[in-house]
Formats: C-alpha cells, structure tokens, sequence
C-alpha cells in the first residue's frame, strides 16, 4: 500500500443508551467500550441483543439517544455527519454494491465524493482489487451481477477500504456466502489487517469467525450489556459467566482449533507428480516408496488434484483435472477451516499452500493427535 496508509485510530462508547421509538425497554441500555486503535473487535450475541444498533451508532446511521461516542478522542457529535461517514469503511452483508455502477465506480464512490481526481481514484481502484484478490484488468469493468457473491463480497471489502479509513465497521460482511469462500474472505481479511493495522469492528453470528478474525471478541446480552469483552484465548479458557459458556458452546476444546494455524503443526510429505510426466514413472517412484496416492502439481508447483494411483492406470502422461479444488488451504488457515475441508477428501487430509505453492498435506490424524496432545498438556497453561 502507499506510504502514508492510515493505521487505527481508537473508539470510546460512553454509556450509549438507543431507544427506538414505541419499545418499552431501551435497544442498547448503557453500553461504555474501549476498542483500541488497530484491533479488530468482533460484536457477538444472540440474535437482537443489540449488536447491529450499537455498531451502527459508530457512523450515525443510528443516532444514540444518550452518551457519547468518542473516535479518536474527538465527540462524533460535534462532526457532520455524512462527513463522519465517509471517513469510516463499512462493509454489509453480500457486498451492498449499487447494481448499475460498474466494479471501479463501486469503489471510487467514496474517494469520488471526497473530490479525488480520477486519475487517482483509478490507481486506487486497481491497487484494491489487488488487494482483495481480483484482477483489476477483468473485473474493474464488470457489473455486480457477472461476479460470484464471494467476489461481490471482495468488492465490498475494497469499497469499505477504499478511502483508506482508520476505522472500518463490518455487519455480517461474510454471512451471504458459502463456507470455503467465507474460509478464504476471512484470510483474507486477516491478511489485510496485518498490512493495514485498521481498527476494525466487526459484527458476526458466528463465533467461530469472531474466534478467527478477532484480536478481542465483545460477547453481549440483551440490551447490548456487556457479558465479556476479551481476547478470543480468554474467552474460551476463562468464560466470565454461565452465559458465555453457553454462547461459546460445550466443544470450546474444539473452537480452540480456532486459533491454531495449520502452519502450526507438521506437515506430511506425500509423493508428488507433475502435469506432463509420464505415469510409469510416477508409478514405479510412489509403489516403490509403498505410497496409495500422489498429489499432482503443475509446472508452477500448483497443487492440482491428490489422487490414488490406481486413477493414474490407463493414462500415459499425468493428466491436468480441469476441476475446481475444495481440498486446498493456506498454510494461514485454522485448523478448524482445514477439518471442513478435510471432510469433501477421500484421503482425509488436504493440501497445503503458501502463496499458492504446495508445502505438503495437514492430515485428520495430525490434526486428532494434537488436539490429543493439548488434551493432555492443557493448551490454556
Ligand atoms: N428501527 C427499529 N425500530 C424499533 N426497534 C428496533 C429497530 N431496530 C432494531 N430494533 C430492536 O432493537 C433490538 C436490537 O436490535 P439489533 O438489530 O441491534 O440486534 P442484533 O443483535 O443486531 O440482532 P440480529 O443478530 O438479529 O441482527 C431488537 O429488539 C430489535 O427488535
């Protein structure tokens, strides 16, 4: 990113209280919050304790009925408010991007309000299709409805982030997708995050996800009170009440994969063939080594397919399978994405990446043996 990117910027909640009009009991009832700058701070709570009215509060798109709302240090108050919005990201569920603008328009919006000249408003654009994975040369141009929901949502992300704000609020950004896509959205943002430093708040049903992507998960009751707000790691070994135990749920030995990586553990070597070579000596080479399978990689050392060599029989050089891979995850993935995508292999593991390039496999039992191991060492001490 440029030189200047701008990091986090802290946010203070003190005693916001929000009333709708005609509820006889308040929405948020008194909620005061410290979220420092460059931390990303998920919202979680069952369904109508407030999360969505007290992130909204943050941008004024709801106006707090008592309290204050400090971002770095200055009363949101005291700004105008569609000025205050447009130096906050926010990012909704499935993207939110407006159907008749292209990709690039949807992006610059925001910059474009802001007066910036469009030629610099282009190099932003394709300096965030970048970053969030898109090729600017075929998708700046294109229209939200020829992109997949994931890259809809990718969109999204840069539109969030487009005029380099401090601070990005997020509602349910990753709830409208499927869950390898949401796996690979939530990396994604993770490595974002490392490079940008925002600071990010982020609304979620899912407490795996604020497991994942949180630096401190805010768990909240009804009336947005608060029931805990603390590292993930803290949560799951140390739940304040019976209420958080109960929301975290009874497997938080198992959510603790949440936070491992699967460049945590030791990765197994499998043979390897490539596109192109022929099958008899890959045949000779795995039977030899007393291997069942290999894991075909192309020229670029792309994992391409993990087959059993029987499938190999009949063909003379090692076929590219022009098929879309679900078995694949980056060495940054939890262990808890790589048993999801363990559970569609027929070899119970899956492949790993580093920038793209296979490093080996992460099997089930790796995975067993060291939630075993933790069992017995307490991975809490
Ligand atoms: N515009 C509104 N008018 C009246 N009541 C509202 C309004 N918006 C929200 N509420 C009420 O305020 C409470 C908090 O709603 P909010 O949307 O903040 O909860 P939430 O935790 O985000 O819920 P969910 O997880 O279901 O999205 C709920 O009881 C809801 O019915």
């Amino acid at each position: 990113m440029n030189d200047q990117a701008q990091t986090g910027v802290g946010i203070e909640l003190i005693d916001v209280v929000k009333r709708y009009p005609g509820q006889a009991d308040p929405a948020v009832r008194g909620l005061s919050l410290n979220i420092p700058a460059g931390e990303t701070v998920m919202f979680v709570g069952p369904s109508g304790c407030g999360k969505t009215t007290s992130l909204k509060m943050i941008n004024r798109l709801i106006e707090p009925t008592s309290g204050q709302i400090l971002i770095d240090g200055a009363d949101i108050t005291t700004q105008n408010a569609n000025e205050l919005r447009r130096s906050i990201g926010y990012v909704i569920q499935g993207g939110g991007l407006l159907p008749h603008l292209s990709v690039a328009d949807n992006i610059g919006l925001v910059p474009g309000l802001l007066k910036w000249d469009r030629r610099r408003i282009a190099a932003r654009v394709d300096e965030l299709l970048e970053l969030v994975g898109l090729q600017p040369n075929i998708y700046r141009d294109r229209y939200p409805r020829e992109l997949s929901g994931g890259q809809q949502q990718r969109v999204g992300v840069a539109r969030g982030l487009a005029a380099d704000p401090p601070v990005v609020l997020m509602d349910e950004p990753f709830g409208a997708v499927d869950p390898i896509t949401r796996q690979r959205l939530q990396d994604e943002l993770i490595s974002i995050q490392e490079e940008l430093h925002k600071t990010i708040v982020c609304v979620t049903h899912d407490i795996d996800e604020a497991i994942k992507l949180g630096d401190r998960i805010l768990i909240l009751q009804e009336g947005a009170s608060i029931a805990q707000f603390a590292a993930p790691e803290e949560i799951l070994s140390q739940p304040a009440n019976d209420f958080v135990a109960d929301f975290i749920g009874a497997e938080s030995k198992l959510k603790q994969l949440s936070l491992l990586r699967v460049g945590d553990l030791d990765l197994t070597q499998p043979h390897t063939a490539t596109v192109g070579e022929p099958v008899d000596e890959v045949l000779q080479r795995a039977e030899a080594a007393g291997a069942a399978s290999v894991v075909i990689l192309d020229e670029r050392r792309r994992p391409r397919d993990w087959v059993f060599l029987r499938s190999l029989r009949g063909h003379t050089i090692v076929p590219d399978p022009q098929k879309a891979l679900q078995t694949v995850v980056d060495h940054r993935s939890t262990l808890a994405d790589a048993l999801d995508s363990m559970l569609v292999s027929s070899h119970a593991g899956a492949m790993v990446t580093r920038r793209d390039e296979f490093i080996g496999v992460i099997t089930y039992d790796a995975v067993a043996e060291h939630v075993r191991g933790s069992e017995h060492s307490g991975v809490n001490e």
